[in-house]
């Protein structure tokens, strides 16, 4: 996104920041010292401190004509004529936490998931091999976008692993304008919570909720393009703009994965919501290769 080395030790502490800056930010709003809420807003003035470090830097390389050819975010950003740098850095802020951290909860659940449904790493890995054939055939080493549709069973393992993992378990919304519900009046102004979560483990709407089933998306009744229950990724207006970018990543993920290792879980260490979704041991897990016929 900045062009950032991994490696750099700076870039430690702004993960520190930024672990700390999640964990306050569902937390009840007390300002005082010692509390998540405290520490979050630190946090997070910290991380702007980093970012608008960066922007200030980039921007004093663009004055100095020697911006070089950083392909990355924040290049993108500045072309935006009218985004100011205060803008620029909020932007910056907003896609680490709606690009990263979903993504990077989504993966260790699957992994998660799969490991207690033999039965689908088995479909997914007959869905991978034959696309590896086809890709062999062709001559070539790199999925490409036909491929990625061929990915048909992955599509459903995702959508299960975002019902059952709910990362994002709710939204708050402002209500603009007083309504009635269900017999209750909700007046302007409050702040209303739909609980995603609640949704997507209801049994009236999902049959066995608990329950890994990746097939269950297989139904044409299922697919989320039919499914207003299906919740991952918001709705309406604030539709996740990333959504397509995500499922892509997880394919390409799922691929690697199935394709070149076996993998089990050390110790029992389930998902929680800590309030974020995790996994309170970090899930250690045991990885070895797969040895598939063609890989
Ligand atoms: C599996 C991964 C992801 C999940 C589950 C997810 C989920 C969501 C949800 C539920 C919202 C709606 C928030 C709201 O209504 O208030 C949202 C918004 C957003 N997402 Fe994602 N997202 C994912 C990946 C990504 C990626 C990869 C990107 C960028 C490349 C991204 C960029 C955004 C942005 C910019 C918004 C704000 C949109 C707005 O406020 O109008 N997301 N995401």
């Amino acid at each position: 996104m900045m062009n950032c080395d991994a490696n750099n030790p700076e870039v430690d502490q702004l993960r520190g920041e930024y672990i700390n800056l999640n964990k306050g930010l569902v937390s009840l709003p007390f300002n005082f010292p010692g509390t998540k809420y405290r520490k979050a807003l630190q946090s997070r003035s910290n991380v702007l401190k980093y970012i608008n470090q960066k922007v200030k830097e980039r921007q004093q390389q663009i004055n100095d004509g020697c911006e070089g050819n950083a392909d990355d975010l924040l290049s993108f950003l500045f072309n935006q004529i009218d985004l100011s740098e205060e803008e620029i850095a909020d932007h910056l802020l907003g896609f680490i936490f709606a690009a990263h951290d979903t993504l990077s909860s989504v993966i260790p659940l699957a992994i998660y998931f799969l490991e207690g449904c033999q039965r689908a790493v088995d479909q997914l890995r007959e869905e991978h091999l034959h696309i590896r054939k086809m890709m062999e055939s062709r001559g070539e080493t790199e999925l490409n976008w036909t491929d990625y549709k061929q990915m048909e069973f992955t599509q459903c393992v995702i959508n299960e692993t975002l019902r059952l993992g709910n990362v994002v378990r709710y939204l708050p919304r402002k209500v603009t304008k007083t309504i009635q519900f269900k017999g209750y009046e909700i007046p302007s102004g409050y702040t209303v919570i739909p609980a995603i979560a609640a949704v997507h483990m209801d049994p009236s709407l999902f049959d066995d909720p608990q329950c890994f089933n990746p097939w269950r998306w297989q139904r044409e009744s299922s697919s989320p393009a039919r499914n207003n229950n299906f919740m991952s990724f918001g709705g309406g207006q604030r539709l996740c703009p990333g959504i397509e970018f995500a499922k892509v990543e997880l394919s390409v993920f799922i691929h690697r994965l199935v394709l070149a290792y076996v993998w089990e879980t050390e110790e029992p260490d389930p998902p929680m919501a800590l309030p974020m979704v995790d996994f309170a041991r970090g899930l250690p897990m045991k990885i070895r290769p797969y040895m598939s016929p063609i890989v």
